[in-house]
């Protein structure tokens, strides 16, 4: 698929536009530093040939200095103003385009982030955004400047002798051919030096993830070895990226710059001889030959440049492409108040593989909760996760207060939803930036009001500085029950009408559970509750009870009525006291 000039000027026009003023002003120092960099070389020139006539007084000698002095000055500032410029405009730009990608992204269902890795949604977004920087940071410019200076240079060696002219415009001619056949040599080396670097970041990422069932399990040795393997592979490939990069670049170039500098002094001497050229105009004419490859290293690297933007640009578009199978087209309104749920006939599958939920259907009314039992696999889990609308049911639907899940707005849906999950992902921050998601509109008082209601003034008060108390990455300092404790009061902060809670007790000890349960009972009055057990000891106080089996309902009732029962699944599992996976 290649990229046609539409999607190029598309995405120069959303994302440079909001900044008109910089990019105009961008492109006009560009052009303004061109023009000093022709002109700098005529003063010289100039100063050469006053000074060898012997006809020019010192005063006029001097003013054609400091014009230089001044000229180079300029051209200096201006060259640092573009830099910053382009940085500014460069980064700008492509921070909006990771935003909308991100927000893109995070509007997709689940399938599509179960499909990919986080490393490469890393490269998608962030990498595929660094590919444009030079791209939106001023590509068009630096192409229409580099052009100019090219023109520009041959113009005035056309102007100061017709045979230097036409020979350095045959030998930029060659060299743009040659330089951009070259430049493609370094290619494959330097892509498998990106795909070392991939292995081995990802196997970091990998290992460092798991670095507590590494310890414990004796994989240092392996992970030492895999990791000198992976490491000396990317040395090896980047040594030869190098060398290759090196040769067909800098190699070459410095060929073509001996060749250009030959040419031009060939003709310089055969015109000097006949007394055609000043000694000024030699240094002008060898001056302007140098600065030469300036403009044919821009163009073909410039250009070099756009094969990788393209690359980008399409997997982008491929990415924008990407619709979430969960549509968002819902409008409406909810007023507060425990959740009323019903399910008819949902069944449901995760791509090609077979039914994890099979015609479903059952009614929880509002203030009640919901004790979801069954072996591992059963579907409990996938279940909360239509109820959240991570997906939707393949077939029947799903009704929350009486309204289909699929009119409601997902923003909307979400807030009326609580989630406590086996893992609970806490961030980097504090206790408060924990509790509140980074929220600085909740107050302390909310929060401190929240811990009080659920009763744990006695944990809060152990942690050494409140709510500043810092966490680091991945939750350490925190007991798995202590975050649990944080998970509650996220989840009563946000007040939702439905709470769901996922084997919250799995990582708990029997005691600490007895402790949690208190404050399960407060974050649970009005409002209505899914528990999702392995325990009984964690359903032992909800409504009703609901047995899952191969993702069917294969026993749904009263929790009283069917401990009652002797019958029951339930009771039999009671009085065996085992567990659920092992009933
Ligand atoms: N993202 C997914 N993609 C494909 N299959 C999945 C996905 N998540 C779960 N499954 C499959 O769906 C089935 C039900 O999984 P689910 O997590 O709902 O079970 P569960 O009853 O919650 O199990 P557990 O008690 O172990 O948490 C399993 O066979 C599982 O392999």
């Amino acid at each position: 698929m290649n990229v046609d000039f539409k999607q190029y000027r598309d995405l120069l026009v959303t994302y440079l536009q909001p900044q008109g003023a910089k990019v105009i002003a961008l492109g006009a120092m560009l052009l303004f530093g061109t023009a000093i960099s022709l002109v700098n070389p005529q003063l010289i020139k100039s100063f050469i040939d006053a000074a060898t006539s012997g006809r020019s007084s010192f005063h006029a000698l001097l003013g054609l200095g400091l014009l230089f002095v001044t000229a180079t000055f300029v051209s200096q500032l201006v060259s640092v103003c573009t830099v910053y410029l382009g940085q500014v405009v460069g980064w700008s730009a492509t921070n909006a385009l990771r935003v909308d990608l991100l927000r893109h992204c995070l509007r997709l269902d689940m399938s599509f982030f179960n499909k990919r890795t986080p490393g490469e949604l890393i490269e998608r977004i962030d990498g595929d955004c660094n590919n444009l920087f030079s791209f939106l940071s001023g590509f068009v410019f630096q192409l229409l400047s580099s052009a100019m200076l090219l023109i520009g240079i041959i113009g005035l060696l056309f102007v100061e002798n017709w045979r230097m002219g036409i020979a350095l415009s045959l030998f930029s001619a060659i060299s743009i051919v040659i330089l951009i056949r070259t430049r493609g040599i370094a290619i494959p080396s330097g892509r498998r030096e990106q795909e070392a670097r991939t292995h081995l970041y990802g196997f970091l990422e990998e290992r460092l993830t798991g670095m507590a069932d590494l310890r414990t399990n004796g994989g240092f040795p392996h992970m030492m070895r895999t990791f000198y393997e992976l490491h000396s592979s990317r040395f090896l490939t980047a040594r030869k990226a190098w060398m290759v990069g090196r040769m067909s670049t800098w190699g070459i170039t410095a060929i073509l710059i001996a060749i250009g500098n030959i040419i031009t002094f060939s003709i310089s001497i055969f015109l000097y001889q006949r007394g055609q050229i000043t000694i000024g105009a030699i240094y002008l004419m060898f001056h302007y030959t140098e600065m030469l490859f300036r403009p044919l290293d821009q163009i073909t690297s410039q250009l070099q440049k756009l094969q990788s933007t393209s690359v980008s640009i399409i997997r982008l578009n491929e990415l924008y492409r990407m619709q979430s199978a969960v549509e968002d087209q819902g409008c409406a309104t909810m007023a507060s108040g425990p959740a009323d749920i019903r399910f008819r006939d949902v069944s449901f599958s995760y791509g090609d593989q077979g039914s994890v939920l099979d015609q479903v259907s059952f009614h929880l009314e509002p203030n009640q909760v919901l004790g979801l039992l069954g072996r591992t696999g059963s579907g409990k889990t996938t279940m909360t996760r239509l109820l959240f609308r991570m997906y939707d049911p393949c077939s029947g639907e799903i009704r929350f207060n009486g309204t289909n899940l699929k009119d409601i707005p997902l923003g909307l849906l979400q807030q009326k939803i609580g989630m406590v999950t086996q893992e609970v992902q806490l961030f980097q921050g504090t206790i408060r930036d924990n509790l509140s998601f980074f929220d600085a509109s909740v107050s302390d008082e909310r929060m401190l009001e929240a811990i009080q209601t659920l009763g744990l003034d006695e944990w809060f008060h152990r942690l050494p500085d409140g709510l500043d108390t810092y966490i680091r990455s991945g939750g350490e300092g925190l007991s798995a029950g202590e975050a649990q404790l944080v998970a509650f009061t996220r989840v009563l902060l946000k007040d939702p009408d439905l709470v769901i809670l996922d084997e919250f007790s799995s990582r708990l000890d029997s005691l600490t559970e007895q402790w949690i349960q208190g404050a399960l009972k407060r974050l649970l009055l009005n409002r209505t509750g899914i528990i999702i057990a392995h325990r009984l000891a964690t359903v032992r106080h909800v409504n009703h009870i609901m047995i899952l089996d191969g993702g069917r309902i294969v026993e749904y009732g009263c929790r009283e009525e069917l401990e009652q029962d002797s019958g029951s699944r339930y009771s039999r599992l009671l009085q065996t006291g085992l567990e659920v996976q092992t009933a």
